[in-house]
């Protein structure tokens, strides 16, 4: 017998295991007041249909094995946003759009990356179902920065991106054949110059507009003489407008790891003292049975990172109630919002039972 579990695999234990069901309900409280509704799909389903719900989206990051029940191959979600596309397009397709759902639940990876060692992942988000415009997208980011302020997340920022800038330019003012339209992209998202100016020097100057917002989307525009990104880059500002003073802005045109079926917009979410990204966001293409295609926003947040990183409130206030005091008492400290811990033996110690107040002589005392 072992006690390991694999790689990947972690047990959650107090008091993380608690800060995490209170940074979802947090989050999804917020996302409640302004309308989103939530939605629990189901852990695993058919491959076939989650590969092919998303336009650009793929599989392949799902956990796969044949149902011993349907002889059919099932993927464990590794990501709720197509789940929730497809109830949109299903069950709720007769719904009046947009449609507002949200979610939490455990999301499985085939691999770990190098920011998340972690395979299991909680995930919580909120998915705009009908609309990609920039009222919409004000909207997503709100409610993700009141969700994240909801749970006592702060130093928010937020790092823009155009997921789909690369083949936008490339079939308008700066031509490039399909087949280099992958490799370039990747090499733009590496910040790889060299690459880049082997096989479309004109795109070099996108590496160079990264950085804080406004400064960046300066360079974007002065980059832009055509105007093919035109609406996009107003949307951005508009974006931005909305967020300035509350939360850090930079924007990253060619970053294209993590947005691989967001089309006009992404975003990544940081907050101060967590090292990697703990959420991300975008516009993206809902796949209909008929073959039409709706317009979705949405994004999704990551507790782990956030609990791990000591942000989630993981305070422990308890009261240790002795074998003698009164339950009727420790009943009325209950009502006013105490945890108590009852003594159950004699020997019971306040320590023993990581409490921070005793109860003596009707009230709470501090250790
Ligand atoms: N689910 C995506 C983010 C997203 C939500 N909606 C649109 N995009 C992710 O975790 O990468």
């Amino acid at each position: 017998m072992t006690s390991l579990l694999p790689q990947g695999f972690r047990d959650r234990l107090p008091p993380f295991a608690d800060a995490a069901a209170r940074l979802e309900q947090a989050v999804l409280g917020a996302a409640f007041l302004h309308g989103y509704e939530r939605a629990d799909p189901a852990l695993a389903e058919f491959e076939a249909g989650l590969a092919s719900r998303l336009k650009a989206a793929r599989a392949q990051d799902a956990v796969r094995f044949v149902d011993p029940v349907s002889q059919k191959s099932l993927a464990i979600r590794p990501d709720m946003t197509a789940q929730i596309g497809r109830i949109a397009a299903t069950r709720m397709g007769h719904h009046p759009r947009p449609v507002r759902l949200s979610y939490a639940g455990p999301v499985l990876r085939l691999r770990a990356s190098q920011l998340s060692p972690e395979r299991e992942l909680l995930q919580m988000g909120c998915e705009l179902i009908g609309l990609d415009t920039v009222a919409a997208a004000r909207e997503i980011v709100g409610v993700a920065v009141e969700a994240l302020e909801a749970a006592g997340v702060g130093d928010i920022s937020i790092d823009f991106t155009l997921p789909d800038l690369v083949p936008t330019l490339a079939s308008g003012p700066l031509p490039l054949g399909a087949d280099k339209i992958a490799l370039l992209s990747d090499r733009l998202d590496a910040k790889d110059a060299g690459g880049v100016a082997e096989i479309a020097p004109e795109y070099l100057p996108l590496i160079e507009a990264a950085g804080p917002f406004f400064e960046a989307h300066d360079r974007l525009c002065q980059f832009d003489v055509g105007g093919a990104l035109r609406s996009r880059l107003d949307g951005l500002w508009a974006l931005a407008e909305g967020l300035k003073g509350r939360v850090a802005l930079t924007l990253d045109p060619t970053e294209r790891h993590g947005f691989e079926f967001q089309s006009w917009l992404g975003f990544s979410i940081f907050a101060g003292g967590v090292r990697g990204e703990i959420g991300r966001g975008g516009s993206y293409t809902i796949l209909h049975e008929d073959g039409s295609e709706e317009a979705a926003t949405g994004f999704s947040l990551y507790a782990d990172a956030i609990v791990a990183a000591g942000l989630a409130d993981i305070e422990r206030r308890r009261l240790f109630v002795p074998l003698d005091a009164d339950p009727a008492l420790a009943a009325k400290m209950r009502g006013e919002g105490w945890v108590t811990v009852a003594a159950l033996e004699a020997g019971d110690t306040p320590e023993a039972q990581l409490c921070t107040h005793v109860l003596a002589e009707g009230e709470a005392r501090a250790l």
